[in-house]
């Protein structure tokens, strides 16, 4: 997830490829219950791996279903093997359910119709959560349940059940506080209805009906066919039992696949590669947000559909204007505002009403944001019409605005592939955190830019600061990180540890083996040779004059030199060496060369090998850092000099942030966007 305070999308040309959406959480855990209930194995297909999912798989271990294996595992299906309706007499458990409502809401109405002697605990917040609806009216039927702590809120203890009252009026829940409690009794049940068919009555209006649809349709995948009236009364015919289905999909949120359907639609492929593959969720989906898949065509979408997956192509292009009721996609509708920008007229999205009271107005929020792009937009109460801007001239450079709404962050990714060739800035791209994480890394995943990925060289002699202000520029920025020294460090260590001496005559074999060599960065930037963490190896003084040695071979270097390249990628890179600018990447948008007096780094290095409880001494520290710096600077092959368009930074006096905010600040006089208020 990127963290920073904007994300800029540089311009991009083509999308093509793959995006596995992570599985829903809601439907993941109702899967969860109804396969532990059911008789037979259920195997079960992209089940999310959360908190909320973890304390419902132990919880069920726990009640003796059979898990394998115990952990979601990416890639790997888990099987559940049911109770077939019924725990053994007298069963007992002590449940731990985190904050998870969606595992302990049903959880509690099938122990309490089951019975038996459990406790259902969680974290303090749970206990802040209500319950009561449900406690009353499970106690309506007969079920046993105290409350441990306060009345109304969770820890609960279950007991055993007396059903002996249970007549025939419907059962009242009230459906207007959480459609939860409604759908914890539709999964609990089926378990009473083998004799009579069992009815339950929702008092006062019954809110988020999606979500009990979804409830509906993955009970009649376990066998039990609930008829609905009019969403006010269900009915649990009698002879219900829960049957696995077998193997069961658990789909990923339609409405996150909303902006990988508009990418197909927007983007064409790059070098013979075409459309994007939305893994998770297919056009035979439960959940109500699906339909964006009939608006998307209507604006000239392909799409083609399997089990859990979609496949999307551009058909018309420019992309058709719509005039559309989008009151049965709420959410995902949002998706086709961004998609008008590309229409070939004004498009009006109609019945949104309800967008005003979301994350934020996002009726407004969208009209403004638009605006910012160039493109004309009316705003209604309850509609928006968008006319995209009218030639490639007319697009402008924006900050967007996110107004802490993932919809807002994610629907205007989709704006980097306008005609001008303009990037595009998100603000607070964390906001996309609600549902869907690492939404831009999926996205940088399948997108490719219209020129090269942008990137910030920094060069510059040894202790100059470069790794230090690289790292916290490329944090600023959400840009990848190339620290171009450890490469030469790790092959002066291998080349070492290889019992090869680092004289030129040698250099050939050290290529090959640096080429042989497995070199890995993880994302805390510990550096890894063939599995083995050498981050602390390669920072001793020795590895420090090893490295400079073997960077002087121009077949080291050469073997080096695509390993580099191959760091670029979106949304951008900051590299720090000696000649990111000159060399590696002579094409980069911004080249910094930064210097400080060799007694202040040679100070600044000795802190900093003590500090890591490496020894150093500084007579010999300057002596060799000065060694060094000739090296670097007098070898033929990539000497350490200024790129000729570079801008200097002395460090010498200065404060790490300083230089950090100068060189953000260059970026940001290289952008096109209006400066910050
Ligand atoms: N402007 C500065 N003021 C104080 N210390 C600095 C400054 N710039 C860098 N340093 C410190 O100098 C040391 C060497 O910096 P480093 O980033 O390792 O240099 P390089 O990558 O150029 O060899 C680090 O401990 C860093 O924190
Ligand atoms: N792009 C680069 C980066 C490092 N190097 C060499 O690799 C050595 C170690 O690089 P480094 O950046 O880790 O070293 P320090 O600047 O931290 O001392 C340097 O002394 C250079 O000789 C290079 O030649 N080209």
């Amino acid at each position: 997830m990127y963290q920073t305070a904007f994300l800029d999308l540089p311009h991009l040309a083509t999308a093509s490829g793959s995006v596995q959406l992570p599985g829903s959480k809601s439907i993941s855990n109702r899967v969860l219950l109804l396969a532990a209930l059911s008789a037979g194995t259920t195997t079960i297909h992209d089940l999310l791996d959360s908190d909320d999912t973890r304390v419902m798989l132990a919880a069920l271990r726990e009640l003796g279903c059979q898990v394998t294996p115990a952990q979601v595992t990416p890639g790997q299906p888990v099987q559940i093997t049911g109770i077939d309706g019924a725990l053994p007499n007298n069963a007992r458990a002590q449940l731990f359910l985190g904050n998870a409502g969606t595992a302990m809401r049903p959880l509690t109405a099938a122990l309490a119709v089951l019975g038996g002697h459990f406790e259902m605990t969680g974290v303090p917040r749970m206990y802040e959560r209500p319950i009561g609806d449900l406690v009353d009216a499970l106690r309506q039927l007969g079920c046993h349940i105290d409350y441990l702590g306060n009345p109304g809120y969770p820890p609960l203890r279950i007991g055993q059940p007396n059903f002996s009252q249970l007549g025939d009026a419907p059962i009242a829940v009230r459906g207007d506080v959480s459609s939860q409690f409604l759908t914890a009794l539709l999964m609990a049940l089926p378990l009473l209805a083998s004799d009579s068919d069992i009815c339950i009555e929702v008092v006062g209006e019954l809110i988020s009906k999606p979500y009990i649809h979804i409830t509906l349709e993955l009970l009649s995948r376990f066998g039990i066919t609930v008829r609905n009236e009019g969403w006010q009364r269900f009915v649990i015919p009698a002879g219900s039992r829960y049957q696995s289905p077998g193997d069961i999909h658990v789909e990923a949120d339609a409405s996150s696949a909303s902006y990988f359907i508009a990418l197909g639609a927007i983007a064409t492929g790059a070098g013979g590669q075409n459309g994007i593959q939305v893994l998770g969720v297919g056009q035979d989906s439960i959940q109500g947000d699906i339909r964006f898949v009939e608006a998307a065509q209507a604006m000239g979408a392909q799409v083609t559909s399997g089990p859990n997956w979609l496949h999307i192509t551009r058909g018309a292009w420019p992309l058709k204007a719509i005039d559309l009721d989008c009151n049965h996609i709420p959410d995902a509708a949002m998706t086709l505002a961004s998609m008008a920008l590309y229409a070939d007229g004004t498009t009006t999205l109609r019945n949104i009403a309800s967008w005003r009271v979301k994350e934020t107005d996002r009726i407004a929020a969208m009209a403004t944001e638009l605006r910012k792009l160039g493109a004309t937009v009316e705003e209604g109460a309850d509609f928006l019409r968008i006319t995209p801007p009218a030639t490639a001239a007319d697009w402008r450079a924006a900050s967007i605005h996110t107004y802490d709404d993932h919809r807002v962050a994610m629907c205007f990714s989709l704006a980097a592939f306008n005609p001008a060739g303009l990037p595009v800035r998100i603000e607070d791209p964390k906001c996309v955190a609600k549902t869907f994480p690492d939404y831009f890394e999926a996205f940088f995943g399948v997108a490719q830019a219209s020129r090269p990925t942008p990137v910030i060289c920094i060069d510059g002699p040894t202790a100059s600061g470069k790794g230090t202000i690289a790292g916290l520029v490329a944090e600023r920025l959400g840009f990848a990180l190339l620290d171009s020294g450890a490469l030469y460090r790790i092959t002066g260590l291998a080349a070492s540890r290889a019992g090869i001496a680092l004289t030129e005559d040698n250099a050939p074999a050290i290529a090959d083996l640096i080429r042989r060599s497995h070199i890995g960065f993880t994302p805390d930037q510990r550096v890894l040779l063939d599995g083995e963490d050498i981050s602390l190896a390669i920072r001793t003084e020795d590895a420090s004059m090893n490295a400079s040695r073997v960077a002087a071979f121009p077949a080291v270097r050469e073997a080096l030199l695509q390993v580099q390249r191959d760091f670029r990628r979106l949304p951008g890179l900051v590299g720090d060496g000696r000649d990111m600018g000159t060399v590696i990447f002579p094409d980069a948008p911004l080249k910094v060369y930064l210097t400080a007096t060799a007694e202040c780094r040679a100070e600044r290095r000795y802190k900093q090998l003590i500090s890591k409880g490496l020894s150093a001494n500084m007579a010999d520290l300057l002596a060799d850092l000065q060694a060094r710096d000739a090296r670097d600077m007098n070898r033929a092959a990539a000497p350490l000099k200024p790129a000729e368009d570079a801008l200097h930074l002395d460090n010498s006096e200065g404060t790490i942030e300083q230089a950090v905010q100068q060189i953000l600040t260059w970026w940001e006089q290289r952008q096109p966007f209006a400066p910050r208020a």
